[in-house]
């Protein structure tokens, strides 16, 4: 099982109607018609203001690799409909034996500072290849981006202090605990606890130990003195077993025999009762001990509430240990990324936008082929403009939000202006390098800097300015009129 689990290629890994549309494609001849899908989330998740891009790497790789092997093939030959007869015809199934991906994949680099509306992704090629790639891009890019986003808020909480991310043991499954790992130190942790994602991805990995070790040993004081003996350059004792306060005297005791053979031990950590009030006293007697330099972690069911909350009372913890609630993004378990088609291309080679409608302002799609122009002075980032590359971008320089048209921003004189989505793939091969996680992490810490601070506020932030280029906002007006009363601008 779980060797058959990761055995790329895994073009099975998409839901059953991709493969039908896929076949209809197909059948009608219109497989190789070129088409334009963007991926994106409509609102920032934990009702924040923003979002860091995350998965994309991930997404390329089994893009790179995609193809349906015989396997596959034999399988999909054995699906039967509601009379028992095979789903799919041999000839569909020899097509997509000989597929070979040529779609061109534009998106925001990972660890890019993102908001609702805009496309995080853009993928145009044959409708076909289009169509079955949706449900595996949004699982890879939907769930990072969501844990990513989390680790981030959880890192503004505790300031400049260290996150380990402790989720593995209740993350959702081994690939949700290893995508978690990934994302969340691309989010802005320090380290974690889960071994193989160090290994596979170069994450520095850190750890103490468990009330386990304590309880094995007849007392509290034996199993530090024991554990200082086998492991005497990473102690961190856990002092929380039987009474803490006691707790830390005994990792004191057991600080002063690891001092005389040379070493320092590292710290305490505590892992239940009142964190702020035990932070400060286990603080008031480390320091007494001489022991000015160890280091208070921190864990239990922490996220990034609970951290600001022991920091307004004045918890003398140092580093954080967060696990259940960062892998598992426990307040919101899912990113509602969707991936919508936007554009057709004609037999004499045009494009024609394709709109969806919806009662809700905020699910009418946008259509057109989109790139997304973001603005920034000195001071930060002022607003993301939407366009269409076909129509460029109208003079004016304005921004409408398309949940509102009557509210508009002008973006023009800015210092700065750049497209966030970039070419990843072209013709179906990778461009350029694959990025190091630290280059991903870095550009997130470093763009959220560039986010003023009320828009990356917890508490019912600002909106940042978000809009349609006015020329696509016009477009798309007239499409929507067009929609619900097809005689509109007759
Ligand atoms: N001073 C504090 N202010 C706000 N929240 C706190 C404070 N101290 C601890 N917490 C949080 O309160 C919750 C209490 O957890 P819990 O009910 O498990 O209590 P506990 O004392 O840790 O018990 P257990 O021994 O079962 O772990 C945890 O999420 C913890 O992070
Ligand atoms: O609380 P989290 O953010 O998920 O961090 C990881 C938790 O995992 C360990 O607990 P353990 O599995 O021993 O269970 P516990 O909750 O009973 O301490 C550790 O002591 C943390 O409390
Ligand atoms: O190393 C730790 O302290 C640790 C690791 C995983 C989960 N909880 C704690």
């Amino acid at each position: 099982m779980l060797k058959q689990l990761y055995q790329p290629p895994l073009a099975l890994l998409t839901d059953l109607y991709q493969l039908t549309m896929a076949y209809g494609y197909w059948k009608l001849g219109r497989a190789d018609q070129q088409a334009v899908f963007h991926l994106f989330f409509r609102k920032p998740p934990f009702k924040g203001g923003y979002a860091i891009s995350a998965g994309l790497q991930q997404a390329i790789d089994y893009l790179d690799v995609y193809r349906f092997d015989e396997s596959d093939i034999n399988y999909l030959a054995e699906l039967t409909g509601n009379d028992g007869q095979p789903l799919f015809e041999q000839g569909f199934l020899d097509a997509l034996h000989d597929l070979k991906l040529c779609v061109d994949v534009d998106a925001m680099p990972e660890g890019t500072v993102t908001f609702g509306q805009e496309p995080m992704l853009r993928v145009k090629g044959p409708i076909l290849q289009c169509q079955l790639l949706e449900t595996p891009l949004l699982n890879m890019i939907n769930f990072q981006t969501l844990v990513a986003t989390k680790a981030s808020r959880i890192r503004a909480a505790a300031g400049n202090d260290p996150v380990l991310e402790f989720g593995l043991r209740r993350a959702q499954g081994i690939d949700g605990a290893i995508s978690a790992s990934r994302a969340a130190y691309i989010g802005g942790c320090a380290a974690t606890s889960n071994v193989l994602a160090g290994k596979m991805f170069g994450i520095p990995v850190k750890g103490t130990h468990a009330h386990s070790w304590v309880m094995s040993f007849d007392s509290e004081l034996e199993s530090f003195e024991r554990y200082a003996e086998v492991m005497p350059n990473n102690c961190v004792f856990l002092v929380d077993t039987y009474d803490t306060i006691e707790g830390v005297r005994q990792a004191c005791q057991a600080g002063k025999l690891l001092r005389q053979r040379g070493h320092e031990m590292v710290g305490i950590r505590l892992d239940s009762g009142d964190l702020a009030y035990l932070s400060i006293e286990a603080r008031r007697i480390l320091d007494e001990e001489g022991f000015p330099n160890a280091t208070i972690v921190a864990s239990n069911d922490l996220d990034e509430h609970i951290i600001e909350n022991l920091k307004n009372q004045g918890a003398q913890i140092a580093v954080w240990g967060v696990g259940t609630k960062l892998a598992t993004a426990f307040d919101q378990p899912a990113l509602g990324g969707v991936y919508k088609l936007a554009a057709l291309q004609r037999e004499d080679g045009s494009w024609e936008p394709k709109v969806k409608l919806s009662e809700q302002a905020i699910k009418t799609s946008i259509p057109g082929i989109l790139q997304v122009r973001r603005y920034q002075s000195d001071q930060g980032l002022i607003g993301d403009m939407i366009y269409d590359e076909t129509l460029g971008i109208d003079s004016r320089e304005i921004i409408v939000d398309s949940k509102d048209t009557t509210r508009r921003k002008r973006l023009a004189n800015h210092a700065q202006a750049y497209d966030l989505l970039i070419p990843m793939m072209r013709n179906g091969v990778r461009v350029g390098e694959t990025e190091p996680l630290e280059t991903i992490r870095t550009r997130a810490i470093e763009q959220l800097q560039l986010v003023h601070p009320t828009i990356r506020r917890f508490m019912n932030p600002h909106e940042y300015p978000v809009g349609l280029d006015i020329s696509l906002h016009e477009v798309r007006d007239f499409m929507i009129q067009e929609k619900r009363d097809p005689q509109w601008g007759e």
